[in-house]
């Protein structure tokens, strides 16, 4: 080589050095603002009367006010947005028919340090504010849950649980815990129950609107992506198996709720499928993610959120997310994961 391509090849190597990370950092951005722009189904539905009614106020949901987005599903169901619903009809209508609501939340291992005070603080200023509401706090370190004032008309209770040894275990397990707990106590005391992950962070009001019998939440990696790219299970040998072509959206395991009853019925079916998947040793792909996908495809939830209550800051700008009322936190898995 002479001295020419040498320097030549010297300079291109230089140069190679800054772009690569640059590449690396900017391809996944570039593409989730693309993927922005593949359009959603649009609702076919020209009013919240046509609606297969979770409840007599959602007939005054404004289904035509967000063009951008799908405001409804093809069995009928409301997706919830900003700026379909009028807040303080839903509001007065949850006041006056006597709604209660419980959230349940695990706090096992790490996780409490990590997450547990910023979550139920944040909830104290976006929850439900106004109906009465009843944390469960699920913890293997009861005595490390601090002590949060809370607004009058809410109680928080917390409970032990045992800390399974696998991560996944301690997320699939939470099926079981919650369905038990709701026959014993939840459903004497409230009407409506939520399950939320940990890690997140309210930011915005998350209210009535999204109280219903099912209730289920779209993933905000995957609201814009076609069915084939979502990451249902496909192993046959799986009790969450899907076939290609199946499943509606994709929903994400972080926020579900909805009446006792219905729930209950969830838990207790995903529960079922985790156990026997364990004994044929298969573990799906997502964990509890996958059963309570299939579950909802095989039972349709009667109400949809859309990914403003529970937004993932690292998806770039995205002109339909007007606003943001969950949000995930970092996720530190190396450091709250291990054992
Ligand atoms: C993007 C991604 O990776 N998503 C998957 C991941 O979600 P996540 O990364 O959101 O799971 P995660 O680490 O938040 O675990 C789920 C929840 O279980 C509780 N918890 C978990 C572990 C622990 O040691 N202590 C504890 O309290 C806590 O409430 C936590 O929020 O894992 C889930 C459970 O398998 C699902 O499979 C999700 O699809
Ligand atoms: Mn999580």
């Amino acid at each position: 080589m002479g001295f020419y391509q040498r320097t030549k090849h010297i300079f291109k190597c230089i140069l190679v050095i800054p772009i690569l990370p640059c590449v690396i950092y900017f391809i996944p951005t570039y593409v989730r603002i693309l993927i922005g722009f593949i359009p959603m189904d649009k609702c076919q539905l020209k009013s919240g009367e046509m609606l297969a009614l979770d409840d007599r106020v959602d007939a005054s949901l404004n289904l035509l006010s967000r063009y951008d987005v799908s405001t409804c599903t093809t069995w009928k169901a409301p997706i919830i947005w900003e700026g379909m619903f009028d807040k303080d009809i839903y509001d007065k209508a949850h006041k006056k028919k006597g709604t209660s609501v419980a959230l349940t939340v695990f706090a096992v291992g790490r996780y409490l340090d990590a997450y547990l005070m910023t979550f139920l603080n944040s909830s104290e200023h976006h929850f439900m504010l106004g109906l009465p509401v009843t944390y469960y706090v699920f913890t293997d370190l009861p005595e490390k849950v601090p002590k949060i004032k809370l607004a009058p008309d809410r109680n928080l209770k917390v409970i032990k649980v045992e800390r399974h040894f696998r991560w996944q275990d301690i997320s699939m397990m939470r099926m079981k815990t919650v369905s038990d707990f709701i026959e014993s106590d939840i459903r004497h005391h409230c009407t409506h129950v939520f399950c939320f992950d940990v890690d997140q962070v309210f930011t915005g009001r998350f209210g009535p609107e999204a109280l219903g019998n099912l209730v289920a939440l779209l993933h905000a990696h995957y609201y814009h992506l076609p069915k084939k790219l979502f990451t249902y299970d496909h192993n046959p040998k799986s009790k969450a198996y899907m076939d290609a072509g199946e499943g509606d959206f994709y929903y994400h395991a972080a926020v579900f709720g909805g009446s006792c009853e219905s729930v209950k019925a969830l838990t207790d079916a995903c529960y079922q499928s985790i156990m026997e998947d364990k004994q044929n040793n298969v573990e799906a792909l997502w964990h509890d993610e996958s059963h309570l996908n299939k579950y909802l495809w095989l039972h349709k939830p009667s109400r949809v959120l859309s990914p403003e209550y529970c937004w993932d800051k690292s998806i770039s700008y995205r002109k339909d997310i007007r606003i943001s009322r969950l949000l995930w936190a970092p996720k530190y898995y190396d450091v709250l994961r291990t054992p």
